[in-house]
């Protein structure tokens, strides 16, 4: 039965049992009782033929007794009894005759008693009651006996008649009470069976019904627990394992659900790590960048820093920083990665970058489109960004990057989150410059003299040394070139005090057009200047101060439209190591040497040591 029947036929089967049960036990108990009915009406008939047979028995007796009294008295009254006897016996016996019509032997006898008591009513009492009447003598006639004989012949058939009844009578109620009793014995162990089947059954299912609750029950649990390979035991119930299985469908899909969530999560945080792995990185050189940036000490250190942190931080891109000059044009100043050389133009004007002109951030794809900038080389177009390099509010210049890597050919796939570094990155490197260019300013500032724009006494006194110190380690020599202007305060006093300043300016830019760039041309103070020479031999600064002599003494200075007149220098020079391998000792050697100049009647070179 288990596994060919569904629990809901075998929950039916639980009731039906019962149901069944009673049912067939009503319909034995109605039929048993159906036959114990018969059986009652039977007893019934047989206990009303034994009434009538005893009551035939009565009427013989009444008859006779009457009938004696009558002869021994000869009063008529006493047969009444006797008429009465014989009248209810014809009738009573009939009754009998019809009661044991249906048995054979039992009619037999009825008839027989019949007979009997016919033939003794006829020829014996009848006889009798004449006789008696007649006054003859009824002894003769009772002395024949026959009426004895039929009167015992009568009440032998009765009797037997009687015996045969009750008989019957025994055997009907001995088969009534044995078959209540099988019903009764039927109806309990029918009772007991149908009882024990049905608790059996109810059991057996009841069993199965919570072992799988308990099964189901447990696994919801362990699986609640985490324990997602839990299953249930499919077992052989249909609906049971029909649900084993629903459930352990649903425990697969559920665990697939949950790993395939767990593979994303994981995958998910490896990508944050990642990606907080690449900002911290990106951070941090950004922050190393603005820490160099800030340290470096001109703007040739501040390039190299920007170039390096830029190859850190794109490493798959080549770039440029392009720098703004005064005139609007723009120089590429540094360059980097695998493909700098197909970063274009290196000097441009600002127009020719869309950046420059927009002020904004452009990306182009590098090829002849409209959209291009000009610098970039369409030979080799890969997508480009161009950000302004803008610092309050002023723009210092480019920061360009370009990716030559093939899976960008063609494109303008710059990712938000490169868009956003390179921006970053552009706004550190223009704060930057722009905080390096002002240091710069300040620091030029503090060293150069505001009226003619040379270094001033200070800038002497910081490079002086340091150029004794490199001379001295490279064993060359150092030349110190102290002058002043003669009768210069003759100059103010005729022409004003503006005019002596326009002379100063006028000085100052012959020494820029008569000496190199690493010479170090100083307004020393007042009308007092100095210039000096690294690495120049006593000859060649001679000859240097000579011809600044000359060329002051040529010189013609015109100031708000009046000719100042002529004008000379007398210069001193010091030579170190001779002279001096200190600042101090030099300059008073050069001081010395001037004043010998000056003394010696001015417009002239002196050097110290050849003094008279
Ligand atoms: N216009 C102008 N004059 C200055 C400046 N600094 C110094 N002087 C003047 O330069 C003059 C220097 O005069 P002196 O020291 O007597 O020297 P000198 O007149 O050149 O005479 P010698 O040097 O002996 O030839 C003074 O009158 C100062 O006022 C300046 O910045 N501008």
């Amino acid at each position: 039965m288990r596994g060919k029947l569904s629990l809901p036929t075998r929950v039916a089967l639980v009731y039906l049992l019962p149901v069944l049960a009673i049912g067939a036990l009503a319909i034995y108990v109605t039929l048993g009782l159906r036959t114990t009915l018969t059986t009652n009406e039977q007893v019934t008939e047989t206990q009303d033929i034994i009434s009538t047979a005893r009551l035939v028995e009565r009427l013989l007796i009444d008859a006779e007794t009457s009938l004696r009294g009558y002869l021994i008295t000869g009063d008529e009254d006493l047969l009444d009894p006797y008429d009465i006897a014989v009248f209810r016996f014809s009738r009573t016996i009939e009754t009998l005759a019809r009661q044991v019509a249906d048995r054979p032997e039992q009619r037999r006898r009825t008839a027989l008693a019949r007979e009997l008591f016919d033939r003794w009513q006829r020829s014996v009492a009848s006889e009798l009651i004449e006789a008696r009447r007649g006054g003859q003598d009824f002894a003769a006639i009772v002395s024949t006996r026959e009426g004895t004989g039929l009167v015992s012949a009568f009440r032998e058939t009765l009797r037997e008649l009687l015996e045969a009844a009750e008989q019957r009578l025994q055997d009907q109620l001995a088969a009534s009470q044995s078959g209540f009793h099988r019903m009764e014995t039927v109806a309990w162990v029918w009772l007991a069976a149908a009882v024990c089947i049905t608790a059996g059954v109810g059991a057996l299912l009841l069993l199965g019904l919570s072992r799988s609750v308990r099964d189901l029950t447990d696994s919801a649990q362990r699986i609640a627990d985490g324990e997602l390979d839990r299953r249930m035991t499919v077992r052989g119930d249909r609906d049971i394992s029909a649900m084993a299985t629903a459930f352990n469908r649903m425990a697969d899909r559920l665990q697939a659900t949950v790993q395939k969530q767990q593979r994303t999560q994981a995958e998910l945080r490896e990508r944050v790590d990642r990606l907080v792995a690449l900002r911290t990185r990106e951070s941090n050189l950004l922050t190393r960048m603005g820490e160099l940036l800030q340290a470096a000490d001109d703007r040739e250190e501040a390039y190299r820093v920007v170039a390096q942190t830029a190859r850190e931080l794109f490493p798959d891109d080549s770039g440029a920083l392009l720098m703004l000059t005064e005139d609007q044009d723009v120089l590429r100043l540094r360059s980097w990665g695998r493909h700098a050389e197909r970063l274009g133009a290196s000097a441009f004007a600002a127009r020719e970058c869309w950046a420059l002109r927009r002020g904004k951030t452009h990306t182009g794809a590098g090829d002849e489109g409209e959209l291009s900038c000009g610098h970039v080389d369409p030979a080799h177009p890969a997508p480009y960004i161009c950000i302004p390099l803008v610092a309050q509010g002023e723009t210092l210049g480019v920061l360009h990057l370009r990716n030559d890597e093939p899976e960008h050919e063609g494109t303008l796939d710059w990712t938000d989150a490169e868009h956003q570094l390179a921006a970053t990155m552009a706004e550190h490197v223009a704060l930057a410059l722009a905080n390096l260019e002002l240091r710069h300013r300040l620091q030029e500032q503090s060293l150069r003299d505001p009226l003619t724009g040379l270094y001033n006494r200070r800038m002497l006194a910081e490079a002086l040394p340091r150029e004794l110190r490199r001379s001295a380690r490279a064993e060359q020599s150092v030349a110190l070139l102290l002058f002043d202007l003669d009768h210069f305060k003759q100059l103010n006093d005729d022409h004003g005090h503006d005019a002596g300043d326009a002379v100063l300016r006028h000085l100052a830019g012959l020494l820029g057009e008569n000496f190199r760039g690493e010479d170090i041309c100083c307004r020393f103070g007042g009308e007092e200047f100095a210039v000096v020479l690294p690495g120049a031999d006593l000859e060649h600064a001679r000859q240097r101060a000579e011809e600044l002599r000359r060329c002051v003494a040529e010189a013609a200075v015109v100031h708000q439209g009046e000719a100042l007149g002529d004008f000379t220098l007398s210069l001193g020079i010091a030579m170190a190591p001779q002279h001096g391998d200190s600042e101090e000792r030099l300059i008073q050697a050069a001081d010395e040497a001037l004043y010998a100049a000056k003394a010696a009647g001015r417009n002239r070179v002196c050097v110290a040591g050849e003094l008279a």
